[in-house]
């Protein structure tokens, strides 16, 4: 055992580290992706609405039986800290409380980002001694700028990698915050903060339970609000929980942003020529998915990609981006990811014989023009 009921928890103030540098770049690779995973130590970005679950997940997650030892940053504004910090509970049970990182004077997603990365190096220098790190957002952050800060990060051979996004949402107020947008004009956080997850934790569905004419109780409803979640991402996994408790084995190591491991690979393979789910909701953020089994040129690839995600002139919003391109001259079955206008498109494993070659890619994101990405991949094909 350490001494860390001794030790005291250190504090790196991030707002007092040196000038940032420009981290907005693309990364486009025919080099394998990923292979750094096991060497770095995983991020674990827990974000969602005020009030939903993140202290609990965290709570539940430092509590756990599964031997990592955790640091925890809390990304709250200044006062809020230490409100926040004094209802954690420092790791009585499997894991540990290594290092606690307060992140004062603003938000991590846009004053203090390049700040965080650093902070977050300075952590894993004592990688002997973490395992893990989760990453608490204020619950109005978009989870956007931080996941490509920390995907790049990884880019720049940092010891630390993005592993997963994970939303976590209040199953009683959700429907209400995504109901309340169709009437108004306003664009809810709530959106985006689904739009980016990878997992969904539907939490307090003890809530949902409401009596019925006979006085039963039921859940009505609940498969209709998860269904409602994925027909925004569908990607994403979506998890029913009471106090956010889960298998921890669902969320940490993920390994969701590593092109040998992107996740829904298999399943985007198999469901041909649709998304996982189709959108059946009014919500002008929503899933979708394109096919053709042509192959590709990859530099037009890349050049429609630049168009779409950098110079916007189709005007979608794109947020997330996952696919697999059947490329031109090769036999390596490539994946494609998107994190707003930061891609990779990596050679992720040779195409099996008994496979299918295909481009397939789903999009995440506000405003999408079906047709006119249809048309875009068309016009890809050599
Ligand atoms: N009934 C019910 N209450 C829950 C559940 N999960 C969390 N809560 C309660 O909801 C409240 C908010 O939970 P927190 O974990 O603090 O939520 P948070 O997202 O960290 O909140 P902020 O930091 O304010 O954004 C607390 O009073 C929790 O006890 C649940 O599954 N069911």
């Amino acid at each position: 055992m350490e001494d860390d009921d001794e030790s005291p928890p250190l504090a790196v103030r991030i707002d007092e580290l040196p000038e940032p540098i420009q981290l907005e770049s693309s990364l486009c690779s025919d080099t394998s992706g990923g292979n750094k995973e096991e060497a770095t130590v995983g991020v674990t970005v827990i974000t969602g609405y005020l009030g939903a679950g993140k202290s609990t997940l965290i709570n539940n997650i430092i509590n756990g039986q599964h031997g990592k030892r955790i640091a925890v940053i809390l990304n709250e504004f200044g006062e809020e800290i230490g409100v926040e910090r004094a209802m954690i509970n420092e790791g009585d049970g499997g894991a540990l409380v290594e290092e606690w990182v307060e992140l004062a004077n603003g938000c991590v997603c846009c004053s203090v980002k390049h700040s965080l990365v650093q902070a977050l190096e300075q952590l894993v220098q004592r990688k002997d001694r973490i395992d893990h790190i989760l990453l608490e957002t204020t619950g109005l952050a978009d989870p956007a700028p931080l996941a490509s800060v920390l995907w790049l990060d990884d880019q720049l051979e940092s010891a630390v990698r993005l592993d997963s996004i994970i939303t976590v949402v209040d199953a009683k107020n959700i429907r209400l915050q995504l109901q309340e947008y169709r009437n108004s004009a306003s664009f809810p956080e709530a959106f985006l903060q689904i739009a980016f997850a990878d997992v969904v934790i539907l939490n307090k569905v003890d809530l949902f339970v409401v009596e019925n004419k006979g006085g039963d109780l039921i859940t009505d409803g609940l498969e209709d609000l998860q269904k409602e979640i994925l027909s925004i991402n569908s990607l994403a996994s979506v998890l029913q929980a009471v106090r956010c408790q889960i298998d921890l084995h669902e969320i940490l190591d993920r390994k969701a942003y590593g092109a040998n491991h992107l996740a829904h690979l298999e399943s985007l393979l198999e469901d041909s020529k649709t998304a996982p789910v189709s959108s059946r909701h009014d919500y002008s953020v929503r899933t979708l998915c394109i096919y053709e089994e042509l192959p590709v040129d990859l530099n037009k690839v890349q050049l429609w990609l630049e168009d779409l995600l950098w110079e916007k002139k189709s005007h979608m919003d794109v947020y997330r981006c996952k696919g697999v391109l059947n490329v031109h001259d090769s036999n390596q079955l490539h994946t494609l990811q998107a994190v707003r206008e930061i891609y990779e498109v990596v050679p992720a494993r040779p195409w099996r014989e008994t496979e299918q070659k295909m481009n397939k890619i789903v999009f995440i994101g506000r405003d999408l023009d079906e047709t006119l990405l249809r048309n875009s991949l068309k016009s890809c094909i050599l």
